[in-house]
């Protein structure tokens, strides 16, 4: 991990399209705000693989030009396991139709597709998910890693309107959306506090 004054944040949601880059963007803008953002290492992911190498969704990316909240981000699986995941992805860039949107959006990004390691839980430390079945999901993952360090939290605990469950608005609207963007800024505001 870098020096000791860096903090570290993994934001999580299932399919990593929706809600946690909506969770990173908002916290990446937060921190530089702060003037905090290079004291720490900010990324998202999924816990399943539906949506890797895919960008974020078009209904979220929507709702942060509507807040004028930059966003970056590839969908990327975080699967801990002992055995391999597929390698299919690993240093492949993402899909060419993913890139012309996020060009069309003058949204630039590097992210590549890579396979998740075990440096996850351990590079992290905070894994912050949306809904209880991240977290069990990331629990359960968790006891597979010998010293993983993370501390692995529901995002909605940092909310001081006590909505613990940020829900998936995959098949919702454009104001599930917009509810997921304010408990995000709940939230994060919250967590940047309380790790200022
Ligand atoms: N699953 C579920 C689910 C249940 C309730 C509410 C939302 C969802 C839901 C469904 C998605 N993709 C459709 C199904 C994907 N296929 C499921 C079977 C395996 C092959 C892939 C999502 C994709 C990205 C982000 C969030 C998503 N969330």
């Amino acid at each position: 991990m870098a020096g000791s004054s860096t903090k570290s944040v993994l934001f999580v949601c299932l399919g990593n399209i929706c809600r946690s880059p909506i969770a990173e963007a908002v916290f990446r803008k937060m921190a530089t705000d702060a003037g905090v953002v290079d004291t720490w290492r900010i990324d998202s992911a999924a816990t399943s693989t539906y949506e890797i190498g895919n960008p974020p969704d078009y209904r979220g990316q929507a709702c942060m030009k509507k807040h004028n909240v930059p966003m970056r981000h590839v969908a990327r699986q975080w699967v801990i396991d002992s055995g391999a995941t597929s390698d299919w992805n690993t240093g492949s860039s993402p899909d060419a139709r993913g890139l012309a949107c996020l060009r069309k959006h003058n949204i630039e990004t590097d992210h590549r597709a890579r396979q998740v390691t075990k440096d996850d839980f351990m590079g992290f430390e905070y894994i912050l998910c949306m809904d209880e079945s991240n977290l069990s999901d990331l629990k359960r993952k968790a006891n597979s890693v010998k010293n993983s360090k993370a501390k692995v939290e529901l995002l909605g605990a940092y909310d001081p309107q006590k909505q613990l469950i940020i829900r998936d608005p995959y098949y919702g609207s454009d104001a599930d959306f917009e509810m997921v963007y304010e408990q995000c800024v709940r939230c994060c505001k919250a967590f940047l506090e309380a790790n200022s």
